[in-house]
Protein backbone atom coordinates (compact mmCIF):
# COMPACT_ATOMS: atom_id res chain seq x y z
CA UNK A 1 0.00 0.00 0.00
CA UNK A 2 1.18 3.84 -1.00
CA UNK A 3 2.40 6.16 2.06
CA UNK A 4 -0.60 8.36 0.12
CA UNK A 5 -3.05 5.50 0.25
CA UNK A 6 -2.32 5.03 4.12
CA UNK A 7 -2.93 8.92 4.75
CA UNK A 8 -6.09 9.37 2.89
CA UNK A 9 -7.67 6.15 5.00
CA UNK A 10 -6.74 8.05 8.17
CA UNK A 11 -7.94 11.19 6.81
CA UNK A 12 -11.55 9.65 6.34
CA UNK A 13 -11.26 7.96 10.06
CA UNK A 14 -9.78 10.85 12.06
CA UNK A 15 -11.65 14.03 12.91
CA UNK A 16 -10.95 17.82 13.56
CA UNK A 17 -7.04 18.87 14.42
CA UNK A 18 -6.24 15.60 13.35
CA UNK A 19 -7.63 16.06 9.63
CA UNK A 20 -5.98 18.89 9.77
CA UNK A 21 -2.27 17.36 10.80
CA UNK A 22 -2.66 14.34 8.61
CA UNK A 23 -3.09 16.86 5.63
CA UNK A 24 -0.08 18.20 6.35
CA UNK A 25 2.05 15.34 6.58
CA UNK A 26 0.05 14.46 3.17
CA UNK A 27 1.67 18.04 1.94
CA UNK A 28 5.19 16.78 2.70
CA UNK A 29 5.13 13.26 1.76
CA UNK A 30 3.86 15.06 -1.65
CA UNK A 31 6.45 17.70 -1.98
CA UNK A 32 9.17 14.94 -0.47
CA UNK A 33 7.95 12.51 -3.61
CA UNK A 34 8.17 15.73 -6.02
CA UNK A 35 11.90 16.83 -4.77
CA UNK A 36 12.59 13.14 -5.46
CA UNK A 37 11.19 12.90 -8.71
CA UNK A 38 12.80 16.44 -9.87
CA UNK A 39 16.24 14.59 -8.23
CA UNK A 40 15.94 11.54 -10.02
CA UNK A 41 14.74 13.65 -12.90
CA UNK A 42 18.51 16.10 -12.56
CA UNK A 43 20.19 12.55 -12.18
CA UNK A 44 18.77 11.04 -15.76
CA UNK A 45 19.42 14.41 -17.30
CA UNK A 46 23.14 14.31 -15.83
CA UNK A 47 23.98 10.68 -17.28
CA UNK A 48 22.72 12.04 -20.05
CA UNK A 49 24.52 14.44 -20.25
CA UNK A 50 27.70 12.74 -19.13
CA UNK A 51 26.64 10.10 -21.98
CA UNK A 52 26.68 13.07 -24.20
CA UNK A 53 29.82 12.86 -24.48
CA UNK A 54 32.59 10.29 -23.69
CA UNK A 55 35.27 12.21 -24.48
CA UNK A 56 38.49 10.26 -23.91
CA UNK A 57 41.78 11.70 -24.20
CA UNK A 58 43.16 8.11 -24.71
CA UNK A 59 41.19 8.17 -28.05
CA UNK A 60 43.85 9.06 -30.98
CA UNK A 61 41.50 11.26 -33.03
CA UNK A 62 42.95 9.82 -35.93
CA UNK A 63 41.89 6.39 -35.20
CA UNK A 64 39.05 6.66 -32.33
CA UNK A 65 35.22 6.98 -33.62
CA UNK A 66 35.44 10.33 -32.22
CA UNK A 67 38.32 11.61 -34.50
CA UNK A 68 35.84 13.27 -36.63
CA UNK A 69 34.73 15.74 -34.47
CA UNK A 70 35.28 19.24 -34.33
CA UNK A 71 38.14 20.21 -31.90
CA UNK A 72 35.06 22.19 -30.19
CA UNK A 73 32.53 19.94 -29.70
CA UNK A 74 35.27 17.63 -28.25
CA UNK A 75 36.61 20.85 -25.79
CA UNK A 76 32.39 21.39 -24.97
CA UNK A 77 31.81 17.43 -24.80
CA UNK A 78 35.22 17.20 -22.69
CA UNK A 79 33.63 19.93 -20.22
CA UNK A 80 30.10 18.28 -19.56
CA UNK A 81 32.11 14.94 -18.93
CA UNK A 82 34.12 17.14 -16.35
CA UNK A 83 31.08 18.44 -14.88
CA UNK A 84 29.97 14.83 -14.48
CA UNK A 85 32.95 13.83 -12.23
CA UNK A 86 31.93 12.93 -8.81
CA UNK A 87 27.79 12.89 -9.13
CA UNK A 88 28.02 8.78 -9.02
CA UNK A 89 26.39 7.98 -5.99
CA UNK A 90 27.71 3.98 -4.62
CA UNK A 91 30.93 3.67 -6.58
CA UNK A 92 32.21 7.34 -6.26
CA UNK A 93 33.76 6.61 -9.85
CA UNK A 94 31.33 7.57 -11.94
CA UNK A 95 27.63 8.23 -12.99
CA UNK A 96 24.81 5.44 -11.70
CA UNK A 97 21.70 5.27 -13.08
CA UNK A 98 18.83 2.90 -11.59
CA UNK A 99 16.75 1.92 -14.35
CA UNK A 100 14.16 -0.04 -12.19
CA UNK A 101 11.55 -0.07 -14.95
CA UNK A 102 12.59 2.46 -17.48
CA UNK A 103 14.16 0.68 -19.99
CA UNK A 104 13.17 2.75 -22.59
CA UNK A 105 13.94 5.50 -20.64
CA UNK A 106 17.76 4.15 -20.73
CA UNK A 107 17.49 3.82 -24.49
CA UNK A 108 17.10 7.38 -24.82
CA UNK A 109 19.35 8.65 -22.15
CA UNK A 110 22.51 7.30 -24.54
CA UNK A 111 21.04 8.73 -27.21
CA UNK A 112 23.87 10.84 -28.74
CA UNK A 113 24.23 10.41 -32.22
CA UNK A 114 22.53 7.96 -33.90
CA UNK A 115 25.15 7.41 -36.53
CA UNK A 116 27.77 6.27 -34.21
CA UNK A 117 25.50 3.83 -32.56
CA UNK A 118 26.97 0.41 -33.29
CA UNK A 119 24.66 -1.76 -31.40
CA UNK A 120 20.84 -1.07 -30.97
CA UNK A 121 18.70 -3.52 -28.35
CA UNK A 122 15.40 -2.81 -27.98
CA UNK A 123 12.86 -4.46 -25.56
CA UNK A 124 14.21 -8.10 -26.32
CA UNK A 125 13.19 -10.65 -24.49
CA UNK A 126 14.88 -14.43 -24.75
CA UNK A 127 12.94 -17.46 -23.56
CA UNK A 128 14.34 -20.58 -23.23
CA UNK A 129 11.98 -23.54 -24.04
CA UNK A 130 12.85 -25.83 -21.07
CA UNK A 131 9.85 -27.38 -19.36
CA UNK A 132 6.17 -26.04 -20.04
CA UNK A 133 6.88 -22.51 -18.90
CA UNK A 134 10.61 -22.47 -20.09
CA UNK A 135 13.50 -20.32 -18.77
CA UNK A 136 13.15 -16.48 -19.30
CA UNK A 137 17.02 -15.44 -19.61
CA UNK A 138 16.62 -11.91 -20.88
CA UNK A 139 12.78 -9.74 -19.93
CA UNK A 140 13.04 -6.57 -21.87
CA UNK A 141 16.87 -5.19 -22.36
CA UNK A 142 16.72 -2.13 -24.38
CA UNK A 143 20.15 -0.74 -24.81
CA UNK A 144 22.87 1.47 -26.76
CA UNK A 145 26.41 0.83 -27.72
CA UNK A 146 28.53 3.51 -29.26
CA UNK A 147 31.32 3.48 -31.97
CA UNK A 148 35.05 2.88 -29.96
CA UNK A 149 33.21 1.99 -26.49
CA UNK A 150 34.49 0.06 -23.64
CA UNK A 151 31.13 -1.21 -21.87
CA UNK A 152 31.68 -4.54 -19.20
CA UNK A 153 28.84 -6.29 -18.19
CA UNK A 154 28.51 -7.26 -14.84
CA UNK A 155 25.33 -9.23 -13.02
CA UNK A 156 24.57 -12.07 -10.88
CA UNK A 157 24.62 -15.40 -12.02
CA UNK A 158 22.11 -16.37 -14.70
CA UNK A 159 21.18 -13.22 -14.98
CA UNK A 160 21.76 -13.30 -18.29
CA UNK A 161 24.87 -11.92 -19.39
CA UNK A 162 25.97 -14.62 -21.92
CA UNK A 163 22.37 -15.03 -23.51
CA UNK A 164 22.58 -10.85 -24.22
CA UNK A 165 26.47 -11.12 -25.50
CA UNK A 166 25.28 -14.27 -27.70
CA UNK A 167 22.38 -12.49 -28.94
CA UNK A 168 24.64 -9.39 -30.07
CA UNK A 169 27.15 -11.84 -31.55
CA UNK A 170 24.00 -13.38 -33.46
CA UNK A 171 24.44 -16.75 -32.10
CA UNK A 172 21.65 -16.48 -30.56
CA UNK A 173 18.28 -15.30 -31.23
CA UNK A 174 15.77 -13.36 -29.71
CA UNK A 175 12.17 -14.49 -28.39
CA UNK A 176 10.80 -10.94 -28.76
CA UNK A 177 12.10 -7.33 -29.64
CA UNK A 178 14.64 -6.26 -31.97
CA UNK A 179 18.24 -5.47 -32.83
CA UNK A 180 20.59 -3.55 -35.36
CA UNK A 181 24.48 -4.43 -35.17
CA UNK A 182 26.79 -2.49 -37.46
CA UNK A 183 24.17 -1.17 -39.46
CA UNK A 184 21.92 -4.59 -40.13
CA UNK A 185 18.48 -4.92 -38.64
CA UNK A 186 18.36 -8.17 -37.37
CA UNK A 187 14.55 -10.04 -37.32
CA UNK A 188 13.33 -13.93 -37.13
CA UNK A 189 13.63 -13.56 -41.15
CA UNK A 190 17.24 -12.32 -41.48
CA UNK A 191 18.68 -15.71 -43.33
CA UNK A 192 21.27 -17.65 -41.85
CA UNK A 193 23.74 -16.38 -44.75
CA UNK A 194 23.31 -12.77 -43.74
CA UNK A 195 23.96 -13.64 -39.83
CA UNK A 196 27.02 -15.51 -41.13
CA UNK A 197 28.27 -12.87 -43.28
CA UNK A 198 27.63 -9.86 -40.51
CA UNK A 199 29.93 -12.41 -37.68
CA UNK A 200 32.53 -12.92 -40.51
CA UNK A 201 33.13 -9.02 -41.18
CA UNK A 202 32.17 -7.06 -38.53
CA UNK A 203 32.29 -8.86 -35.43
CA UNK A 204 35.05 -10.40 -33.26
CA UNK A 205 34.22 -13.04 -30.60
CA UNK A 206 36.21 -14.01 -27.79
CA UNK A 207 34.49 -17.44 -25.93
CA UNK A 208 34.65 -17.86 -22.54
CA UNK A 209 36.41 -21.47 -22.78
CA UNK A 210 39.23 -20.38 -25.68
CA UNK A 211 37.86 -22.84 -28.25
CA UNK A 212 40.87 -22.63 -30.55
CA UNK A 213 41.02 -26.21 -32.56
CA UNK A 214 43.47 -28.02 -31.21
CA UNK A 215 45.05 -29.55 -33.93
CA UNK A 216 46.54 -26.00 -35.40
CA UNK A 217 49.16 -23.96 -34.09
CA UNK A 218 48.48 -20.83 -33.11
CA UNK A 219 49.42 -19.04 -36.04
CA UNK A 220 46.62 -21.43 -37.86
CA UNK A 221 44.28 -20.51 -35.41
CA UNK A 222 44.67 -16.96 -36.10
CA UNK A 223 44.71 -17.63 -39.68
CA UNK A 224 41.51 -19.42 -39.55
CA UNK A 225 38.82 -16.67 -40.08
CA UNK A 226 40.93 -14.93 -42.78
CA UNK A 227 40.43 -18.51 -45.01
CA UNK A 228 36.90 -18.60 -44.28
CA UNK A 229 36.57 -14.69 -45.47
CA UNK A 230 38.58 -15.62 -48.56
CA UNK A 231 39.80 -11.71 -49.58
CA UNK A 232 43.60 -12.58 -48.73
CA UNK A 233 46.05 -14.14 -50.84
CA UNK A 234 48.32 -17.07 -48.75
CA UNK A 235 51.09 -14.66 -48.38
CA UNK A 236 49.06 -11.84 -46.80
CA UNK A 237 47.03 -13.82 -44.77
CA UNK A 238 50.06 -15.38 -43.03
CA UNK A 239 51.69 -12.10 -42.59
CA UNK A 240 48.25 -10.91 -41.03
CA UNK A 241 48.19 -13.75 -38.20
CA UNK A 242 52.08 -13.38 -37.51
CA UNK A 243 51.38 -9.57 -37.30
CA UNK A 244 48.42 -9.99 -35.42
CA UNK A 245 50.09 -12.56 -33.06
CA UNK A 246 53.29 -9.60 -32.57
CA UNK A 247 50.39 -7.20 -31.05
CA UNK A 248 49.46 -9.93 -28.31
CA UNK A 249 52.74 -10.52 -27.52
CA UNK A 250 53.01 -13.75 -29.18
CA UNK A 251 54.89 -14.11 -32.05
CA UNK A 252 57.60 -16.25 -30.32
CA UNK A 253 54.85 -19.02 -29.60
CA UNK A 254 53.33 -19.19 -33.26
CA UNK A 255 54.09 -22.51 -33.87
CA UNK A 256 52.68 -24.15 -30.66
CA UNK A 257 49.63 -25.77 -30.97
CA UNK A 258 47.15 -25.33 -27.96
CA UNK A 259 48.35 -28.01 -25.37
CA UNK A 260 51.80 -25.99 -25.48
CA UNK A 261 50.28 -22.87 -24.71
CA UNK A 262 49.35 -21.22 -20.31
CA UNK A 263 45.92 -20.57 -20.13
CA UNK A 264 46.96 -16.50 -20.64
CA UNK A 265 48.72 -17.13 -23.94
CA UNK A 266 45.50 -18.81 -24.84
CA UNK A 267 43.14 -16.17 -24.36
CA UNK A 268 45.53 -14.18 -26.27
CA UNK A 269 45.59 -16.31 -29.18
CA UNK A 270 42.15 -16.48 -29.64
CA UNK A 271 41.91 -12.54 -29.20
CA UNK A 272 44.36 -12.38 -32.06
CA UNK A 273 41.66 -14.72 -33.95
CA UNK A 274 38.68 -12.84 -32.67
CA UNK A 275 40.47 -9.61 -34.34
CA UNK A 276 42.12 -11.25 -37.94
CA UNK A 277 38.88 -10.17 -40.26
CA UNK A 278 39.29 -6.61 -38.65
CA UNK A 279 35.96 -6.14 -37.17
CA UNK A 280 34.16 -3.03 -35.88
CA UNK A 281 32.78 -4.69 -32.53
CA UNK A 282 34.00 -7.46 -30.08
CA UNK A 283 32.67 -9.22 -27.89
CA UNK A 284 33.94 -10.98 -25.35
CA UNK A 285 32.87 -13.34 -22.78
CA UNK A 286 34.75 -13.23 -19.16
CA UNK A 287 38.60 -13.05 -21.26
CA UNK A 288 40.09 -12.68 -17.90
CA UNK A 289 38.08 -15.44 -16.28
CA UNK A 290 40.97 -18.36 -14.44
CA UNK A 291 43.58 -15.84 -15.81
CA UNK A 292 46.38 -15.14 -12.91
CA UNK A 293 46.80 -11.59 -12.13
CA UNK A 294 49.78 -10.95 -14.56
CA UNK A 295 48.00 -12.27 -17.50
CA UNK A 296 44.52 -10.81 -16.79
CA UNK A 297 46.55 -7.02 -16.72
CA UNK A 298 48.51 -8.74 -20.48
CA UNK A 299 44.75 -9.28 -21.57
CA UNK A 300 43.18 -6.32 -20.46
CA UNK A 301 46.26 -4.09 -21.83
CA UNK A 302 45.62 -5.42 -24.93
CA UNK A 303 42.17 -4.64 -25.12
CA UNK A 304 42.72 -1.17 -24.38
CA UNK A 305 45.19 -1.25 -27.03
CA UNK A 306 43.34 -2.23 -29.79
CA UNK A 307 40.06 -0.09 -28.62
CA UNK A 308 42.35 2.78 -28.39
CA UNK A 309 44.75 2.46 -31.49
CA UNK A 310 41.98 0.79 -33.66
CA UNK A 311 39.04 1.93 -32.69
CA UNK A 312 37.43 -1.17 -32.17
CA UNK A 313 34.22 -1.08 -29.78
CA UNK A 314 34.35 -3.73 -27.08
CA UNK A 315 31.25 -5.56 -24.50
CA UNK A 316 33.17 -7.40 -22.37
CA UNK A 317 31.03 -9.94 -19.79
CA UNK A 318 32.72 -9.99 -16.40
CA UNK A 319 32.51 -10.91 -12.98
CA UNK A 320 36.03 -9.23 -11.97
CA UNK A 321 34.75 -5.95 -10.36
CA UNK A 322 38.75 -4.77 -10.22
CA UNK A 323 38.33 -4.40 -14.48
CA UNK A 324 34.76 -1.96 -14.29
CA UNK A 325 37.05 1.71 -14.21
CA UNK A 326 38.75 0.01 -17.13
CA UNK A 327 35.45 0.61 -19.09
CA UNK A 328 33.68 3.59 -20.14
CA UNK A 329 30.71 2.14 -19.08
CA UNK A 330 29.30 -0.39 -16.92
CA UNK A 331 25.83 -2.33 -17.47
CA UNK A 332 24.02 -4.45 -14.48
CA UNK A 333 21.93 -7.20 -15.46
CA UNK A 334 19.78 -8.97 -12.83
CA UNK A 335 17.48 -11.54 -13.82
CA UNK A 336 17.31 -10.82 -17.32
CA UNK A 337 16.90 -6.96 -17.22
CA UNK A 338 19.30 -4.37 -16.27
CA UNK A 339 19.48 -3.14 -13.63
CA UNK A 340 21.61 -0.13 -13.16
CA UNK A 341 23.94 1.59 -15.41
CA UNK A 342 27.53 3.69 -14.53
CA UNK A 343 29.59 5.97 -16.29
CA UNK A 344 33.06 6.03 -15.42
CA UNK A 345 34.72 8.94 -14.72
CA UNK A 346 37.30 9.93 -17.39
CA UNK A 347 39.56 11.04 -15.07
CA UNK A 348 39.50 7.79 -13.17
CA UNK A 349 39.43 5.60 -16.12
CA UNK A 350 42.86 7.01 -17.17
CA UNK A 351 44.46 6.68 -14.31
CA UNK A 352 43.80 3.34 -13.62
CA UNK A 353 45.00 2.39 -17.10
CA UNK A 354 48.58 4.17 -16.83
CA UNK A 355 48.83 2.10 -13.49
CA UNK A 356 47.67 -0.79 -15.84
CA UNK A 357 50.35 0.28 -18.45
CA UNK A 358 52.90 1.21 -15.86
CA UNK A 359 53.11 -2.44 -13.81
CA UNK A 360 52.65 -4.31 -17.45
CA UNK A 361 55.53 -2.04 -18.52
CA UNK A 362 57.43 -3.61 -16.18
CA UNK A 363 57.17 -7.25 -16.23
CA UNK A 364 57.22 -7.21 -19.73
CA UNK A 365 60.49 -5.97 -20.19
CA UNK A 366 61.79 -7.68 -17.26
CA UNK A 367 62.79 -10.86 -18.50
CA UNK A 368 62.89 -13.39 -15.85
CA UNK A 369 59.13 -12.40 -14.30
CA UNK A 370 57.76 -11.66 -18.06
CA UNK A 371 55.37 -13.97 -18.41
CA UNK A 372 55.71 -14.52 -22.02
CA UNK A 373 59.21 -15.99 -21.50
CA UNK A 374 59.41 -19.49 -19.70
CA UNK A 375 63.06 -20.26 -19.14
CA UNK A 376 62.36 -23.59 -18.28
CA UNK A 377 60.66 -24.16 -22.15
CA UNK A 378 62.86 -26.63 -23.71
CA UNK A 379 61.48 -25.41 -26.72
CA UNK A 380 62.00 -21.58 -25.72
CA UNK A 381 66.17 -22.63 -24.92
CA UNK A 382 66.48 -24.85 -28.10
CA UNK A 383 65.07 -21.89 -29.96
CA UNK A 384 67.36 -19.43 -28.44
CA UNK A 385 70.41 -21.35 -29.25
CA UNK A 386 69.33 -21.71 -32.84
CA UNK A 387 66.85 -20.64 -34.47
CA UNK A 388 65.73 -23.91 -35.92
CA UNK A 389 62.08 -24.82 -37.26
CA UNK A 390 60.78 -27.65 -35.07
CA UNK A 391 58.13 -29.99 -35.34
CA UNK A 392 55.89 -32.29 -33.37
CA UNK A 393 56.41 -35.74 -33.33
CA UNK A 394 52.62 -36.02 -33.67
CA UNK A 395 52.17 -34.50 -36.76
CA UNK A 396 51.41 -36.17 -39.91
CA UNK A 397 54.73 -35.28 -41.79
CA UNK A 398 57.80 -36.56 -42.86
CA UNK A 399 60.49 -34.71 -41.32
CA UNK A 400 63.34 -36.51 -43.34
CA UNK A 401 62.12 -34.57 -46.31
CA UNK A 402 62.57 -31.25 -44.55
CA UNK A 403 65.92 -32.02 -43.19
CA UNK A 404 67.38 -31.87 -46.87
CA UNK A 405 65.89 -28.45 -47.34
CA UNK A 406 67.11 -24.82 -46.92
CA UNK A 407 65.50 -22.94 -44.27
CA UNK A 408 63.70 -20.69 -46.47
CA UNK A 409 62.66 -23.86 -48.47
CA UNK A 410 60.92 -25.52 -45.14
CA UNK A 411 59.08 -22.37 -44.15
CA UNK A 412 57.41 -22.14 -48.03
CA UNK A 413 57.02 -26.03 -47.38
CA UNK A 414 55.36 -25.71 -43.74
CA UNK A 415 53.25 -23.05 -44.54
CA UNK A 416 51.69 -24.85 -47.73
CA UNK A 417 51.65 -27.98 -45.43
CA UNK A 418 49.89 -25.75 -42.48
CA UNK A 419 47.50 -24.20 -44.91
CA UNK A 420 46.57 -27.72 -45.66
CA UNK A 421 46.28 -29.09 -42.64
CA UNK A 422 43.96 -26.12 -41.56
CA UNK A 423 41.24 -27.67 -44.19
CA UNK A 424 41.53 -30.86 -42.87
CA UNK A 425 41.18 -29.76 -39.33
CA UNK A 426 38.41 -27.30 -40.06
CA UNK A 427 36.70 -30.40 -41.74
CA UNK A 428 37.04 -33.04 -39.44
CA UNK A 429 33.97 -32.81 -37.11
CA UNK A 430 36.43 -34.54 -34.24
CA UNK A 431 37.50 -30.83 -33.81
CA UNK A 432 34.48 -29.22 -34.01
CA UNK A 433 32.33 -31.24 -31.21
CA UNK A 434 29.87 -30.18 -28.50
CA UNK A 435 33.11 -28.06 -27.06
CA UNK A 436 33.22 -26.20 -30.16
CA UNK A 437 29.85 -25.17 -30.76
CA UNK A 438 29.81 -21.60 -30.36
CA UNK A 439 32.84 -21.78 -32.38
CA UNK A 440 30.88 -23.86 -35.08
CA UNK A 441 28.52 -21.70 -35.14
CA UNK A 442 30.10 -18.09 -34.97
CA UNK A 443 32.19 -19.20 -38.21
CA UNK A 444 29.43 -20.85 -39.73
CA UNK A 445 31.28 -23.97 -40.06
CA UNK A 446 28.13 -25.96 -39.88
CA UNK A 447 28.71 -27.54 -43.16
CA UNK A 448 32.61 -27.94 -43.59
CA UNK A 449 32.56 -28.82 -47.85
CA UNK A 450 31.37 -24.44 -48.07
CA UNK A 451 35.44 -23.99 -46.69
CA UNK A 452 37.00 -25.93 -49.55
CA UNK A 453 34.09 -24.22 -52.14
CA UNK A 454 35.36 -20.89 -50.79
CA UNK A 455 39.31 -21.84 -50.53
CA UNK A 456 38.99 -23.27 -54.08
CA UNK A 457 37.09 -20.50 -55.41
CA UNK A 458 39.62 -17.79 -53.81
CA UNK A 459 42.53 -19.57 -54.94
CA UNK A 460 40.94 -19.22 -58.66
CA UNK A 461 40.47 -16.05 -58.12
CA UNK A 462 44.23 -15.52 -57.30
CA UNK A 463 45.11 -17.64 -59.86
CA UNK A 464 43.32 -15.54 -62.14
CA UNK A 465 45.14 -12.33 -61.13
CA UNK A 466 48.38 -14.31 -61.52
CA UNK A 467 47.97 -15.16 -64.51
CA UNK A 468 46.10 -12.21 -65.95
CA UNK A 469 49.60 -10.43 -64.43
CA UNK A 470 52.04 -12.81 -66.11
CA UNK A 471 49.95 -12.23 -69.48
CA UNK A 472 50.69 -8.62 -68.82
CA UNK A 473 54.54 -8.83 -67.68
CA UNK A 474 54.59 -11.17 -71.02
CA UNK A 475 52.82 -8.44 -73.36
CA UNK A 476 55.34 -5.96 -71.99
CA UNK A 477 58.23 -8.20 -72.66
CA UNK A 478 57.30 -8.77 -76.16
CA UNK A 479 56.13 -5.03 -76.26
CA UNK A 480 59.93 -4.43 -75.35
CA UNK A 481 61.97 -6.83 -77.79
CA UNK A 482 59.56 -5.64 -80.47
CA UNK A 483 60.98 -2.42 -79.58
CA UNK A 484 64.57 -3.09 -79.05
CA UNK A 485 64.10 -4.90 -82.63
CA UNK A 486 62.67 -1.62 -84.27
CA UNK A 487 65.63 0.38 -82.68
CA UNK A 488 68.27 -1.98 -83.46
CA UNK A 489 67.10 -2.63 -87.27
CA UNK A 490 66.97 1.05 -87.27
CA UNK A 491 70.23 1.85 -86.12
CA UNK A 492 71.80 -1.21 -88.06
CA UNK A 493 69.81 0.42 -91.25
CA UNK A 494 71.07 3.71 -90.23
CA UNK A 495 74.68 2.25 -89.98
CA UNK A 496 73.95 0.64 -93.72
CA UNK A 497 72.99 3.98 -94.63
CA UNK A 498 76.02 5.50 -93.03
CA UNK A 499 78.22 3.15 -94.97
CA UNK A 500 76.17 3.21 -97.88
CA UNK A 501 77.10 7.63 -98.15
N1 LIG B 1 20.58 -23.36 -23.54
C1 LIG B 1 19.86 -23.06 -22.47
N2 LIG B 1 18.74 -23.73 -22.18
C2 LIG B 1 17.98 -23.39 -21.13
N3 LIG B 1 18.29 -22.42 -20.26
C3 LIG B 1 19.40 -21.71 -20.48
C4 LIG B 1 20.25 -21.99 -21.60
N4 LIG B 1 21.29 -21.12 -21.57
C5 LIG B 1 21.09 -20.35 -20.48
N5 LIG B 1 19.97 -20.69 -19.84
C6 LIG B 1 19.42 -20.05 -18.64
O1 LIG B 1 19.26 -18.69 -18.91
C7 LIG B 1 19.61 -17.91 -17.78
C8 LIG B 1 20.70 -16.91 -18.17
O2 LIG B 1 21.85 -17.63 -18.52
P1 LIG B 1 23.22 -16.90 -18.90
O3 LIG B 1 24.21 -17.95 -19.21
O4 LIG B 1 22.95 -15.88 -19.91
O5 LIG B 1 23.56 -16.19 -17.51
P2 LIG B 1 24.90 -15.45 -17.08
O6 LIG B 1 24.51 -14.14 -16.52
O7 LIG B 1 25.89 -15.44 -18.18
O8 LIG B 1 25.38 -16.41 -15.93
P3 LIG B 1 26.86 -16.70 -15.40
O9 LIG B 1 27.40 -15.41 -14.89
O10 LIG B 1 26.66 -17.68 -14.29
O11 LIG B 1 27.66 -17.25 -16.53
C9 LIG B 1 20.05 -18.89 -16.71
O12 LIG B 1 18.98 -19.07 -15.83
C10 LIG B 1 20.33 -20.16 -17.45
O13 LIG B 1 20.03 -21.26 -16.66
Amino acid sequence: MSISSVHSQKIILSSGDEVIQTKNKLNKTNNKNKNKNKKKHKDVLETKNINKFKNNELFSPSTSSLGSLSSKKRKKKGKVNEKGTGTGTGTGTGTETETDGEEKKLLDTFGVDDEKVLVEVENVHKTYLLGIDGVAALRGVSLKIFQGEMVAIYGTSGGGKTTLLNIMGTIDSCSKGSLKICGTRITGRTPDYELAKLRRDHIGFVFQSFNLLTSLTALENVEMPMILQGKLSRKERKQRARDLLRSVYMDDREKHVPSQLSGGQLQRVTIARSISNNPELLLLDEPTADLDSENTDIVMRMLIELQQNHGITEVMVTHEMALRDYANRVIWLRDGKISKVYTIDEKVRKKKIQKLFERTDKFMNKQENNPLFDKNDPKERRKKKKEKITFNKTEIRNPIDYKQLTNSQRDMKSNDFNHKKILKALQNSKYLDESNKNLKWFYNLKSNDELYKVERRTEKKNNKKKKKKKKKKKNNALDDIKLLDMNNSSTSLGSQNELEI
